[in-house]
């Protein structure tokens, strides 16, 4: 059943609900346009404050200025996502513990490797009833096993965290190039549709599925398959190959999921945070173009040199999830299933060059 329009207007009971307040937690490529999306919603729905806070992790920049002041004067993100105004109503904040002080509603998009900090900080600083989305592609991986971004922010926390996913190459989005999404929720169907809510747009469609393991693995696993279609580029092996690669890494997408979380719905894999994020991120995002960089070079300058080169402070996720990926795959000795997942962590640590894409220890890629 789709939500209703209560849920979408936030009426339960009779009664108009408070106006919800939006903290943006990061500011990066798509945290700025993520913010500009809700901005725009915050001043045009009763529901929401029409303030939006964005928390900026502060830098100076080359001209001797503090990014944030810079935010705050110019209205625009001149580091992460120059050119684009985010709305007057965004206001940066580089403290964090400000930043979120009496919000109702909290966006997590910063790269994943820095959320555990993060939550850290925020412990027992939010109200009760806080609810989170995390827009963050990734996983954590500890010697208790692999946690979810969300899970992470709920146990952290001691909130409930939906996740919106899609295919979104943030650019695009910012220039109001259409754009579908999916929020994935667990139980409660009138959060999902209030996430809904606040993102909507004529440009940018999002659609509510109850499996938030699911969404977020499509999330997380297309950035490793980005970076073998980056080196099957780089390689100039051409786009057979490329589809090739696409069609067996959502096989592992959807194999990993489904053995980690076997709640994963299949139909998961045909919303926009499936296949259609696969195919955008194969053909147009980050992970893709350092990995062609990686490969063109045949390895000899590593990803973190090409990232700082190419990305000027954008951050890969690609690469430290395959990474983690390979360590889940090897404490529960599944790397042969997933022939595709191992070769692209060990041609990005330099132990198989770029052209062992399409081969796996001699044999095929493929695994039945
Ligand atoms: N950019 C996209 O097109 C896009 C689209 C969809 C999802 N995502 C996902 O969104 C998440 C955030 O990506 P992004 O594109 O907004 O960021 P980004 O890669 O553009 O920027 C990196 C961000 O990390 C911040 N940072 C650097 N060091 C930090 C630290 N020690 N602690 C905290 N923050 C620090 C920087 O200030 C900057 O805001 C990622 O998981 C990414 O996969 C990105
Ligand atoms: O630019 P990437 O490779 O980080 O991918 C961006 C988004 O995840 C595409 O949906």
């Amino acid at each position: 059943m789709a939500p209703s329009l209560d849920d979408f207007q936030g009426r339960h009971g009779g009664g108009v609900a408070k106006r919800s307040k939006v903290t943006i937690v990061g500011s990066g490529n798509w945290g700025s346009v993520a913010a500009k999306l809700v901005a725009s919603n915050a001043l045009k729905l009763d529901s929401f404050h029409d303030e939006v806070r964005m928390w900026v992790y502060e830098e100076t920049l080359p001209n001797g200025k503090k990014l944030t002041d810079v935010i705050n004067r110019e209205n625009e993100n001149v580091k992460y996502l120059p050119g684009i105004k985010l709305g007057k109503n965004v206001v940066a904040d580089p403290d964090l513990v400000h930043a979120v002080e009496g919000a109702d509603m909290l966006v997590f998009v910063t790269p994943h490797q820095f959320v555990e900090g993060i939550c850290k900080r925020l412990v027992g600083k939010l109200g009760k009833d806080v609810e989170a989305i995390s827009l963050i592609k990734g996983m954590e991986v500890k010697r208790e096993g692999p946690r979810m971004i969300s899970s992470v922010i709920s146990d952290q926390l001691g909130i409930n965290c939906c996740v919106l996913m899609g295919a979104n190459i943030a650019n695009e989005i910012a220039e109001g190039k259409f754009s579908e999404a999916t929020v994935g929720y667990r139980y409660d169907r009138a959060v999902a549709a209030k996430w809904v809510q606040l993102f909507t747009t004529p440009y940018f469609s999002v659609t509510p599925v109850q499996d938030v393991e699911g969404v977020e693995l499509c999330g997380t696993l297309k950035n490793v398959v980005a970076i073998a279609a980056g080196f099957v580029d780089g390689l100039e092996m051409g786009n057979n190959t490329k589809a090739a690669i696409m069609r067996i890494g959502l096989r592992e997408m959807k194999r990993f999921s489904k053995l980690l979380f076997p709640s994963v719905k299949d139909t998961t894999f045909f919303e926009s945070c499936g296949v259609a994020d696969l195919i955008t991120t194969c053909l147009g995002g980050r992970n893709r173009r350092v990995a062609e960089a990686f490969a063109k070079n045949r390895g000899e300058r590593s990803f973190d040199v090409l990232e700082a080169e190419m990305l000027h402070g954008q951050k890969l996720q690609g690469v430290s999830t395959a990474s983690e990926l390979y360590e889940v795959l090897s404490d529960r000795g599944w790397l042969e299933m997933f022939p595709l997942f191992a070769t692209v962590h060990e041609i990005s640590t330099g132990r198989l060059p770029p052209s062992a894409i399409v081969e796996y220890d001699g044999n095929s890629l493929e695994v039945a």
